[in-house]
């Protein structure tokens, strides 16, 4: 027996680093392996995505933080429930039906060009604003924000910390799952996570019967809520999952756009070089009398190589989000245990390119979106955001390094990062926003004044 532990322990695929004394012993519980190479990743999460596209049990974040029923589609274990919210969430957001939602992305394009024109040292804020209000029109039919401090917002971006914070799986009962039968008046962190529980879903719920009322006042306006209770037969969706799905875009898509348009930001200021050849092909093809919109995408293959580029160079999350293997697996002589945790490094594969060629499969040129059968829902409309919010930013402004006493430039470090728990934007630099050319402030008011909300 020992001589067998012995002999499969040495294949087993590589683990996170043994720390001293305790060693592997946390990992050796939830038995985590990392992929750091694109082919081993591909090969374990795309190519086997029907045994390996579970989810490891998180017992706070999964299960006590929604009320004991395990809806929260990223983190939830794929079955029946995964899968229905999967489907409706697909399909609401593919190539196709993200169409519906440009309006709402080119209106808050023009909102932050013309906020980074004005105050550009704001920029930070002004790029969260613009993902946040993005996703709240998308998900709510939520009026546009004017700035950060809404208040159905800030209960979003709570909820979003608390499930970061239970997601890191640092509370015992990710290890010891059976004190999740504990009384919750012996338990503190029960009683709090209840609490936290029953907040977040009358966050969800007081958004998504908004959507419902306005659908009966105002009549059908697009959204992905309006689009689950159209359809809810279609999706065989309870009236709780409904209201959860809803919940979820928010967590799911702000922070991972933001972040992105963060370091394409940074991208712009550090390679000028790429940035006025974006300018010059956005000039030869859209000119200086109007905005440039998605109609031009066809015809701008520089910016949108530009986004898929900063997606590579920069993933937003780093380590992806965890998959478990469905059944015990063996891959290139190495034993992968029924139940193991498996971690894509993300970063590592997209930088690994040198090496490894890109397969056949991954058209993007990047792992940035995960893998198999959980690869991100909102791809498609991550991709159009980024696109005309560039497009229309590089259009109007020039983003330059800023310099110091001396006139010299200071370039932004390209590498320090603020560490977010699971994403990680630049660390903060200067830079500085000016227009293009004179016209282009007064289009920016006239695109504004046509916009109705
Ligand atoms: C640049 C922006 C984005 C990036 C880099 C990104 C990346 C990712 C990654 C790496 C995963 C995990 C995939 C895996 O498990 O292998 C994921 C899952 C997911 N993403 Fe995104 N995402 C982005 C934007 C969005 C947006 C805008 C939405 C919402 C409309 C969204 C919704 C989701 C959902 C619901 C999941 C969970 C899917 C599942 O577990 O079945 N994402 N995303």
């Amino acid at each position: 027996m020992v001589s067998y532990a012995r002999s499969s322990r040495q294949r087993l695929p590589p683990q996170p680093r043994r720390l001293p004394i305790i060693g592997n012993w946390f990992q050796t519980i939830d038995r985590r392996w990392l992929f750091s190479r694109e082919y081993d990743a591909f090969d374990v999460l795309e190519d086997r995505a029907s045994s390996s596209s579970g989810r490891p049990r998180l017992i706070l974040a999964n299960e006590i933080l929604y009320g004991g029923f395990a809806t929260s589609l990223p983190v939830m274990d794929h079955g029946e429930v995964w899968r229905r919210m999967r489907r409706a969430a697909q399909e609401a957001f593919t190539k196709v039906a993200v169409q519906r939602y440009h309006p709402i992305l080119t209106k808050e394009a023009t909102i932050l060009v013309s906020a980074l024109l004005t105050n550009p040292e704001g920029r930070e804020q002004h790029i969260q604003r613009t993902a946040a209000s993005a996703i709240m029109s998308i998900s709510y039919d939520y009026p546009t924000l004017t700035s950060g401090h809404d208040k159905a917002v800030q209960d979003m971006d709570r909820h979003v910390h608390w499930v970061a914070r239970a997601s890191a799986r640092t509370s015992p009962v990710e290890f010891f799952p059976w004190m999740i039968h504990i009384p919750k008046r012996f338990a503190k962190w029960k009683r709090e996570s209840l609490k936290r529980a029953a907040e977040r879903s009358e966050i969800f719920l007081r958004l998504f019967n908004r959507v419902k009322t306005d659908l009966v006042s105002v009549g059908v306006r697009p959204s992905f809520s309006a689009t689950l209770i159209e359809h809810h037969d279609r999706y065989r969706l309870s009236e709780r999952e409904m209201v959860f799905l809803a919940g979820q875009m928010y967590g799911a898509g702000f922070d991972t756009t933001s972040t992105t348009l963060m370091w394409w930001t940074l991208a712009m200021v550090a390679f000028p070089e790429v940035q006025c050849r974006a300018q010059a092909e956005l000039g030869a093809v859209v000119g200086r009398a109007r905005l440039p919109t998605f109609a031009d995408a066809p015809r701008l293959p520089y910016v949108r190589a530009i986004i898929r580029e900063v997606s590579r160079w920069r993933p937003a999350l780093r380590l992806g989000l965890p998959h478990a293997a469905a059944e015990d697996e063996w891959y290139d002589g190495m034993f992968i245990p029924k139940g193991a945790t498996c971690i894509a490094n993300i970063w590592h594969c997209n930088h690994d390119r040198a090496v490894f060629s890109p397969k056949e499969t991954n058209k993007e040129g990047h792992v940035s979106f995960g893998f198999g059968r959980r690869i991100c829902v909102g791809k498609n409309l991550a991709n159009d955001s980024l696109f005309i919010y560039t497009a229309r930013v590089l259009w109007a402004a020039n983003l330059g390094c800023a310099r110091d006493e001396n006139g010299k430039e200071r370039p932004p470090d390209t590498s320090a990062f603020v560490d977010g728990g699971i994403t990680s934007r630049p660390l903060p630099y200067d830079c500085i926003i000016t227009p293009r050319f004179q016209e282009a402030l007064s289009i920016l008011v006239e695109e504004r004044e046509s916009f109705q909300d």
